[in-house]
């Protein structure tokens, strides 16, 4: 299936996900889809769609895996409004923490199976990025927007973002991708292109010097500057052909969410050709070291061979309008939710080179499913 258009949907409730299939919030402005015109489980048919006009704009979800289906909608209509979402914050039913997969010793395990490899004498692979999930379960229908209204309070930047699955075929009918993502994979605003790519980890903490010292630790960790390299080595490398000028700091900075610090670098250019939209972009760069590894071929299929599939976890999330403008967030800090609303399962991942500590990595992987528990009222 390339594109189908779609009837309209006997499921109309304003307050229905599927009449707002996608909503991403950001500090600078929130974009909200209304309706669902045509959907693609295929990116390129719909970079191309859009590109020679017959799609008005394109809002979705690209998975991990660029080989696996997507999903993309055209949507009825695309709202921009001003600063981040103001949905309704409603009672969220009671949800209870169910099973870890793999375990967390199971985690370590992987983790300590990559650095054997990283450490081996014929190796090739510099950084792998290895995620475990946790599964939730809700007594009563979670809807999905009650989840993004407390992710979007929750956040500093009011990040947060709600796609529906359903156009990357009959599996993900019905199911939801929600997160508070803070990285941006890619943006486009004219011949303006900007990222700023996250990599490198430390837990926020509660006593205000200890937190500013964990911010310093990071940004003088070897290791945390090495992981953090790659990924901006790697958005040099994909964008420099598509850009006339790429602005790149030579050093990161921290960035903080309410769980974590990073460190981050704002990358900005200027496109070289025009017809090149935002949603290309994203094609471009996804799947960058900051969810999935230096060489990206090796550790896709190191990830694959120890993960499975991560669906669209560590995917990208955003939309493109008719003018190539748009924003694409790195599918982060989310939990899918299955169409009856009372499975919810959280991923989260970190990426290891050869200086990482095992225990280390299982303790970020901990911190970051923080953000998905917070919004979902659970304590971990
Ligand atoms: C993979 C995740 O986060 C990514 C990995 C990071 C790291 O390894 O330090 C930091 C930010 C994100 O780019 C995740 O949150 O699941």
């Amino acid at each position: 299936m390339e594109s189908t258009a779609v009837a309209e949907s006997a499921d109309i409730g304003a307050d229905s996900p599927s009449s707002t299939p996608f909503i991403l919030s950001r500090p600078h402005g929130t974009v909200v889809a209304v309706g669902t015109r045509a959907q693609y489980d295929s990116t390129l048919a719909a970079a191309e769609a859009l590109r020679d006009g017959r799609a008005t704009a394109i809002v979705g979800a690209l998975p991990f895996d660029p080989e696996h289906p997507s999903a993309l909608v055209t949507p009825q209509s695309l709202k921009h409004e001003s600063g981040s979402w103001n949905g309704e914050y409603r009672e969220l039913p009671r949800i209870r923490i169910g099973p870890a997969a793999p375990t967390e010793a199971e985690h370590v395990a992987r983790v300590e199976a990559a650095l054997r490899e990283l450490h081996s004498p014929d190796n090739t692979l510099e950084k792998v990025v290895l995620a475990r999930s946790l599964t939730l379960h809700a007594d009563e229908r979670l809807h999905p927007h009650a989840l993004l209204a407390r992710l979007v309070a929750h956040d500093q930047g009011g990040n947060g973002f709600s796609v529906a699955l359903g156009a990357a075929g009959d599996a993900w009918s019905g199911k939801h991708l929600v997160g508070s993502s803070p990285e941006v994979l890619i943006r486009r605003r004219g011949d303006a292109v900007s990222c700023h790519p996250l990599a490198g980890s430390a837990p926020r903490r509660s006593d205000p010097e200890s937190d500013r010292r964990t911010g310093e630790g990071l940004a003088a960790s070897e290791k945390n500057l090495r992981e953090h390299a790659l990924v901006v080595d790697a958005l040099r490398a994909s964008l420099a052909p598509l850009c006339t000028e790429l602005d790149i700091p030579d050093s990161p900075s921290l960035t903080r969410t309410p769980h974590l610090w990073h460190l981050g670098t704002p990358v900005s250019g200027r496109l070289r050709d025009r017809s090149v939209t935002a949603l290309d972009l994203a094609v471009a760069v996804h799947p960058t070291p900051a969810v999935c590894g230096t060489p990206t071929d090796a550790a896709r299929r190191l990830i694959a061979e120890l993960e499975g599939d991560r669906g669209f976890y560590a995917g990208a999330v955003g939309w493109t309008d008719s003018d190539g403008d748009g924003e694409w967030m790195v599918g982060i800090r989310c939990a899918e939710i299955d169409a009856r609303g009372t499975t919810i399962v959280a991923h989260a991942g970190g990426g290891i080179v050869a200086a990482s500590d095992p225990h280390d990595e299982l303790a970020e992987t901990t911190t970051k499913l923080g953000t998905i528990l917070a919004g979902l009222g659970v304590e971990p």
